[in-house]
């Protein structure tokens, strides 16, 4: 039977955190909520205090404000000051490196966190054992650390982490230390595992790739600060911040409009093709900038001269940075820029249809995705 206090801690989420974290000059106040269940990943340019973030979840860092709730259980309160040392949380962790104990064999090393907890040894090795097999490495077993591939070596990390059934789950760039190709493989196979996972995850990630395929929601960390959180549809139709449109790969503007027409800071307007009153943002693609050698004749109702600033290979096509009264970038085809005889400093003629940009209400946070 379900005792009152086992059904409050099933309701309970899986994470429920104020962090509040002082280094030196660095102030990381941000509030992260996770579903049992959910996979969310924290996004962040360099220095934005994802690392922090976890090291603080995981009990490696202590908060100077704020709390953390994991399933129910306060582990560090600064007020109260209650903090829970990191081996008594139920919280897994998946270092970027692995770190994994060089001296033991892959199931040892898994069998740590069960023995930790009070299990017998064969019992530790027994749970060990079944976790290896489910990550696919049964036959590795008796392996030491330096005998496996990155891949390997970041499945037995996996499996070590969720070896003690951890509330809260927390992945450190899990798949950056992976060349391109076990990369691919070693995604799929920790989407499997995370879909799986009846507690909450975070996943610290600079890739958007990883963070679209493997989580469930997003959450944005820009100096500190959480700026845009919710699902990758609604991010991606709604960049906040440039970082954010560079991350969903849209060139964004700030400024107000007036029916369709928006002027941007520095006075230059744009034509959109939906109307909208009051603090806008405008967003388009890359791929909706035309460029010509002349300022082109005809339909387009926005058209400035720009300058290249860089041109670098994307893909298979060319994404060329436009400095000039917008600052944007613009993807063409190697045909196109061959024709314009692009190169840095080139000037060039930018044309954007109005029917390819996205205007949308600059409304503060009230309408941030939740
Ligand atoms: N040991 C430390 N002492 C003081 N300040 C630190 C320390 N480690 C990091 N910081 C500062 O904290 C801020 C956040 O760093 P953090 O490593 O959490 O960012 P991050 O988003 O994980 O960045 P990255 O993606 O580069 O790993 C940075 O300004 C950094 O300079």
């Amino acid at each position: 039977m379900t005792t009152p206090d086992a059904a409050a801690r099933d309701q309970a989420p899986a994470l429920d955190a104020h962090l509040v974290v002082d280094r030196d000059s660095f102030r990381l106040d941000a509030a992260l909520r996770i579903a049992p269940g959910e996979v969310v990943a924290l996004l962040g340019p360099n220095g934005a205090g994802k690392t922090t973030a976890l090291r603080a979840l995981a009990g490696l860092l202590p908060v100077s404000g704020g709390h953390v709730t994991v399933r129910g259980r306060r582990l560090d309160d600064a007020a109260a000051r209650v903090f829970v040392p990191a081996d008594k949380r139920s919280v897994g962790v998946v270092f970027q490196d692995y770190l994994l104990f060089p001296h033991l064999s892959a199931l040892d090393n898994v069998a740590f966190g069960p023995r930790c907890q009070g299990a017998s040894r064969a019992k530790s090795r027994a749970i060990a054992a079944e976790w290896l097999e489910r990550v696919g490495l049964a036959e590795h077993a008796h392996a030491k650390p330096r005998r496996l591939s990155g891949g390997q070596a970041q499945r037995v990390a996996l499996a070590r982490a969720l070896a003690v059934g951890p509330d809260l789950l927390l992945l450190d760039e899990p798949l950056s230390a992976l060349d391109a190709g076990t990369r691919m493989d070693t995604r799929a196979h920790l989407h499997h595992h995370l879909a799986d996972h009846p507690g909450g995850t975070l996943i610290v990630t600079h890739d958007p790739l990883d963070a679209l395929i493997l989580a469930d929601r997003l959450v944005i960390l820009e100096a500190g600060r959480v700026v845009q959180e919710g699902d990758a549809a609604t991010i991606t139709a709604r960049p906040r911040t440039d970082y954010v449109a560079r991350l969903v790969g849209l060139n964004l503007f700030r400024g107000r409009a007036v029916g369709d027409t928006v002027t941007l800071a520095d006075g230059f307007t744009l034509t959109t093709s939906e109307p909208c009153d009051g603090p806008a943002f405008v967003a388009f693609p890359p791929t909706a900038l035309a460029l010509h050698p002349r300022r082109p004749e005809g339909s387009p109702r926005n058209v400035w001269a720009a300058t290249v600033a860089g041109l670098q290979r994307h893909g298979d096509h060319l994404r060329v940075q436009l400095a000039g009264p917008l600052n944007t970038t613009a993807d063409i085809t190697p045909a196109a820029a061959a024709a314009l005889r692009l190169e840095t400093g080139s000037e060039v003629w930018a044309a954007l249809k109005a029917t390819e940009t996205r205007v949308y209400p600059d409304g503060g946070d009230q309408d941030q995705a939740r």
